[in-house]
């Protein structure tokens, strides 16, 4: 394989399956700060699992390999175009092997490319620079995290904030209220990166090159060292907490850039980067294509895997369910339980709820489970397919959905992770369903529950969004939307609203 093809995938492999070690040492350090047995200290124990397993097994951590990003600067007289096509080579390769998903799609047809390419896939910015060696970052952000970007123009007024000025304090405004809206569906704790002006692409792109910063690197310009200090404290006051479950961490890191703005505009944009932060770059020699040393690899940390925090609460039940699943066990349940899955469960998001709505389905969903995943699914040589990865997706998409589906089928559970709103609430009530959280971008934990893929439909419809019939066991999730109208995102919303409208006094000034 050519040099430069072969160093572009270990970037690209690398990058997905081992977090580096700024990020790790952000995660352990969240997970310290949790009281042992919470639920925040549980998903912190379950994700220091996952990511360790990712690493072990050199799989993807998360199933959502996202829109890989490249940034490359290389030296006078470098050919990009050798770089350019070694990337969409190492691309179409990585997918293959199972370390990327085919996440390219037709935005009007919806077909998905396959590989991994297509017009835009991947992005690919290149750079001139004065030094001798040509460099490569990557990140891989998923389409969850970046669902939960937001760009404020100000002046602005904010929900719980009030008026939002041109001004320092007008822009930590912004950046609070950022964290707020994301409660937990970026799969928090997150990272942010922030870019104050520039106009309205220049500023997103601003705030993505932030997160490229390391995260434990101080901001040279000092107001905005010190407004970066002010909202790690603050933000974490918000209690959203890990998964959005409430708890002491919500930022994992905020880096903020600022560029020139236009006398009319003045935007702040927020990149919002889940905790799965997959984020890796290397130096490479510009003759041969080798790797001369990584960017985000200093001193190797172990993830956390201290079971203490484990132990249930002496309060919180476990509930074990074989699906097909009864009304009446699904009644019996409460915010708070743990459910504990054996049986089959089938994968559906987007694409299938909305074709559900007025088509019948093929298999038989009495009593059954949902679940808001696209996995990553490589098949064998006897034409069997494997799960390389299984976290859930951002449920509040199927929320259009998902009470009618709920009714029309006779499901009894949903799994997916963010929580859903109103409509669904009210559907599990009269139906008698639940809505499970499963911890978000743990696919590697996930995966490893699933025994068998008993088949497949809509493959139509590309592998993440096809439906995948999955025999589970011992598939644990938290009943965080119950059939008695409880649900704590709607309790860790208002409460963090509540924090959030405690920060609207005047702090810069
Ligand atoms: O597409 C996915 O698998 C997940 C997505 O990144 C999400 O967070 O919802
Ligand atoms: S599922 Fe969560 S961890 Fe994975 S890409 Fe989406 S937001 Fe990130």
């Amino acid at each position: 394989m050519d040099t430069w093809k072969q160093s572009i995938l270990e970037l690209i492999t690398e990058t997905s399956t081992n977090l580096p070690p700024d990020v790790r040492r952000a995660i352990n350090d969240a997970k310290a700060k949790e009281d042992s047995g919470t639920r925040a200290a549980l998903s912190l124990s379950t994700i220091a699992q996952n990511i360790t397993m990712a690493e072990d097994k050199v799989s993807p951590i998360c199933q959502d390999t996202g829109m890989p990003t490249f940034e490359i600067k290389t030296p006078v007289g470098v050919n990009q175009l050798v770089i350019k096509k070694a990337i969409h080579e190492a691309i179409v390769e990585a997918t293959k092997t199972g370390k990327l998903r085919p996440n390219s799609v037709d935005s009007l047809t919806g077909a998905n490319s396959g590989d991994n390419l297509g017009p835009g896939t991947p992005v690919i910015h290149f750079e001139q620079w004065e030094e001798d060696e040509v460099e490569i970052k990557l990140i891989l952000k998923g389409g969850g995290c970046e669902n939960k970007n937001i760009q404020y123009s100000l002046p602005c007024e904010l929900e719980g904030l009030g008026k939002a000025g041109r001004d320092l304090d007008g822009i930590r405004k912004c950046i609070l209220h950022s964290v707020y809206q994301a409660q937990g569906q970026g799969c928090s704790a997150g990272f942010i990166g922030v870019g104050i002006g520039g106009d309205r692409t220049s500023g997103y792109s601003l705030a993505k090159h932030q997160l490229f910063r390391r995260v434990d690197d101080t901001n040279p310009i000092s107001e905005l060292a010190e407004l970066e200090a002010y909202i790690m404290e603050k933000a974490n006051d918000l209690g959203i907490g890990t998964m959005g479950f409430g708890g002491a961490s919500t930022l994992l890191g905020c880096k903020i850039g600022v560029e020139n703005r236009l006398p009319a505009s003045f935007f702040v944009s927020v990149a919002y980067n889940c905790w799965a932060f997959r984020r890796q770059g290397v130096r490479l020699n510009p003759e041969t294509g080798e790797i001369t040393r990584y960017l985000y690899k200093d001193e190797p940390v172990a993830m956390n895997l201290d079971a203490a925090s484990e132990q249930p609460a002496a309060e919180r039940r476990e509930v074990v369910l074989q699906a097909p699943i009864t009304e009446e066990q699904i009644r019996s349940l409460k915010v708070g339980d743990v459910v504990i899955i054996n049986g089959m469960m089938h994968t559906g998001r987007d694409a299938l709820h909305k074709y559900l709505m007025d088509h019948d389905c093929p298999v038989d969903l009495q009593g059954g489970v949902i679940y808001h995943c696209g996995p990553v699914m490589l098949k064998d040589e006897q034409g069997e397919w494997h799960v390389k990865a299984a976290g859930p997706t951002t449920s509040i998409r199927e929320e259009p959905y998902q009470g009618d589906i709920i009714k029309k089928f006779g499901i009894r559970a949903v799994i997916g992770k963010g929580g859903m709103g109103a409509k669904t609430l009210k559907a599990l009530g009269e139906h008698g369903a639940v809505y499970l959280n499963a911890i978000g971008g743990a696919a590697q934990y996930y995966a490893d529950c699933i025994e068998k893929v008993e088949g497949v439909d809509f493959m139509e419809f590309g592998i993440p969004e096809a439906m995948w019939h999955l025999r589970v066991n011992g598939f644990a999730a938290i009943v965080t939307m119950d059939a008695h109208g409880n649900s704590l995102h709607a309790d860790v919303e208002k409460s963090s609203m509540e924090k959030l409208a405690q920060f609207a006094e005047p702090v810069f000034k």
